[in-house]
């Protein structure tokens, strides 16, 4: 399937946008026409560029307000067509998208508009150029893709077809299961946009709020299925205006647009390959160049020293299934702060093999695995990701030795990782980390603190062995506040936490002071046994509790950029506390 994406959506000038689409990967491009008026170029120098970067020009657009209007406006139509056919032939593009008139449309009759759209394809077919009739979904009068393609079909001309955009049908429920009825060869063009399920006006959420396919609430590969079924064999174009991807560095934005398009390929089964699901969360990696303070907080907690790296400035620390590298190599100038973690899958090479496709590029590996042969890719935020296989008991801990001491028999393993991600890379993030570790969607929330409004993603596998959540900083957070930046921690899955977190403290732990408004608030949420209150404020833990069961949690002191959380799941408790997470925010920017 030959792959392209709109300039619309990327930021830059024209040049920069085709330079970034093409080193991405793609096959074809849709000129946005506001961005060739801008540009300084010719267009014939664009054309040239094109060519240079093996990119063909698929579409030219938008065409406006053509169709529905009075005859003397409609020889004005006629005038600036004649014009931007012109302009099509020196670009060497032989498709102009044409989307239904929202503004000088005064005709409301399918017999006028086709009788108009005919006589534009007239010019069009006398230069050699096509149209693809769009019906937008705030059109004027055509704001249906049905009504757009039996205007289509009315005016039976062979220069004239329509273009589909998901977003246009799906954004007003349109069933697009009526693709089907329309002949392939008809379909000039598919422009693809998912977008959150929103409700606002459908110009608004067109206009800032599309996202690429897989990231919003619209089921794109049934959409993609319906114009393979009608015969569609032309480009899946994406057109996402989205305010975020309009400023963020185009090169990686368009190689996110394409990770985009081969999760959708490989959903349709064209190309499918399963995706190993992976087991657990195998180890979490903090760097730092002195990564002391860490490792006392991880033995106050109750982990023991499994031993120093063999050839590296690393340490193991190990309780139960639980094993955190504390790792000095090539960490100069940095402050704590995780910078990986493993997976366990059944083929960690089909599994590593995955993420390459998706772009995540082969880590080499500085420290695990040099000696054990395990692939490591890195993800888009720079993340190592170690991939180990279905053997519990990994060889790589075999390179840490000279450990003693026994860790806390409480201790069971790593309950899930949460990262931080910038606000401009959230997306990207999800898609990667769903798509290439074959984890799933879950709640997303929003948790308000101090500093701002805090999204959290959750990503996790089928059976809750992987587990991790994505948090976006707030984006003017950095003016107020570092704690919340900074949010990265890991949690750490205990039994009896009351009882462990009573040790840890013996042993000189610290967690976050909790609010007594919280206690006295929970005991008016919860109607606890008798004393269980008092037990959760004396051991300064938080609590939630769902109908499947409960949550006890707590949180460490914050050392460089990371924290832990130690977590008791009950019963089949699977959320995350997320109703105590205000408490732990503002715990933590008033202990900064
Ligand atoms: O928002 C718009 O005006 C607009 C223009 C061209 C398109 O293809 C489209 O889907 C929307
Ligand atoms: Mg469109």
């Amino acid at each position: 399937m030959q792959t392209s994406i709109a300039t619309v959506c990327l930021s830059g000038t024209l040049v920069d946008k085709l330079h970034a689409i093409a080193d991405a990967g793609f096959d074809a491009v849709e000129v946005f026409e506001p961005d060739l008026i801008a540009a300084p170029q010719t267009p014939e120098e664009v054309r040239a560029l094109c060519d240079r970067l093996g990119l063909r020009i698929a579409l030219y657009q938008p065409f406006r307000d053509a169709e529905g209007v009075t005859e003397p406006e409609f020889a004005q139509v006629l005038r600036r067509a004649e014009a931007k056919f012109e302009l099509m032939d020196r670009l060497g593009v032989d498709t102009v998208l044409v989307c239904s008139n929202v503004a000088t449309a005064s005709i409301d009759d399918d017999a006028v508009s086709a009788a108009q759209l005919a006589r534009l394809a007239d010019l069009a077919a006398a230069r050699g150029k096509r149209l693809a009739f769009e019906a937008l979904a705030w059109g004027r009068f055509i704001d249906d893709y049905r009504r757009a393609w039996r205007i289509v079909e009315r005016a039976d001309h062979p220069a004239l077809g329509v273009c589909l955009d998901s977003f246009h049908i799906l954004s007003r429920g349109h069933d697009p299961a009526d693709i089907e009825r329309i002949p392939g060869e008809k379909i000039f063009f598919v422009q693809l946009a998912d977008a959150p399920l929103l409700s606002m006006d459908v110009l608004s959420w067109s206009r800032h709020h599309r996202l690429f396919p897989g990231e919003g609430g619209f089921d794109l590969p049934a959409f993609v299925g319906h114009t393979l079924r009608a015969g569609y064999t032309g480009p899946l174009s994406l057109e996402v205006f989205n305010d975020v991807f309009r400023q963020t560095d185009p090169a990686r934005t368009a190689r996110h647009a394409l990770r985009s398009l081969t999760v959708l390929e490989d959903a349709l089964g064209t190309d499918a390959r399963p995706v190993p699901a992976p087991h657990e969360l195998d180890q979490v990696e903090i760097k730092a160049q002195d990564t002391d303070a860490v490792a006392a907080v991880l033995e106050r907690i109750g982990f023991a020293p499994s031993g120093r790296h063999v050839t590296k400035p690393a340490w193991l620390y190990a309780a139960g299934d639980a094993r955190i590298v504390l790792n000095e190599h090539n960490a100069t100038g940095t402050a704590p702060h995780v910078a990986g973690f493993g997976i366990r899958v059944d083929r960690p090479e089909d599994a590593a093999a995955r993420a390459e496709r998706l772009g995540a590029q082969r880590a080499h590996r500085r420290l695990l695995a040099g000696e054990t042969d395990l692939p490591a890719v890195l993800a888009p935020d720079g993340t190592e990701i170690l991939i180990s296989g279905p053997q519990s008991g990994a060889a790589w801990p075999g390179e840490f030795a000279g450990g003693h001491g026994t860790p806390d028999p409480s201790i069971r393993g790593i309950d899930h990782v949460n990262l931080t991600e910038p606000a401009a890379d959230i997306e990207e993030a999800v898609l990667f980390y769903g798509t290439a570790l074959g984890l799933t969607r879950e709640s997303s929330a929003e948790l308000a603190g101090p500093a701002g409004l805090v999204r959290s993603q959750v990503l996790r596998s089928g059976d809750g062995g992987v587990r991790l959540a994505l948090n976006v900083v707030p984006p003017l957070a950095e003016r107020t506040s570092t704690t919340q930046r900074h949010a990265q921690h890991v949690a750490i899955a205990c039994d009896d936490l009351p009882g462990l977190i009573g040790r840890a403290r013996a042993r000189g732990l610290r967690t976050v002071p909790v609010s007594a408004n919280y206690y006295d608030d929970l005991g008016a949420r919860f109607d606890l046994p008798p004393g269980e209150l008092e037990r959760l404020r004396e051991a300064g833990l938080l609590y939630d509790r769902d109908a499947a069961g409960e949550y006890l949690h707590c949180y460490t002191e914050t050392i460089g950029t990371v924290f832990f959380e130690l977590v008791e799941r009950r019963d089949r408790y699977d959320g995350f506390g997320a109703a105590n997470t205000p408490v732990r925010l503002t715990a933590q920017h008033l202990s900064h």
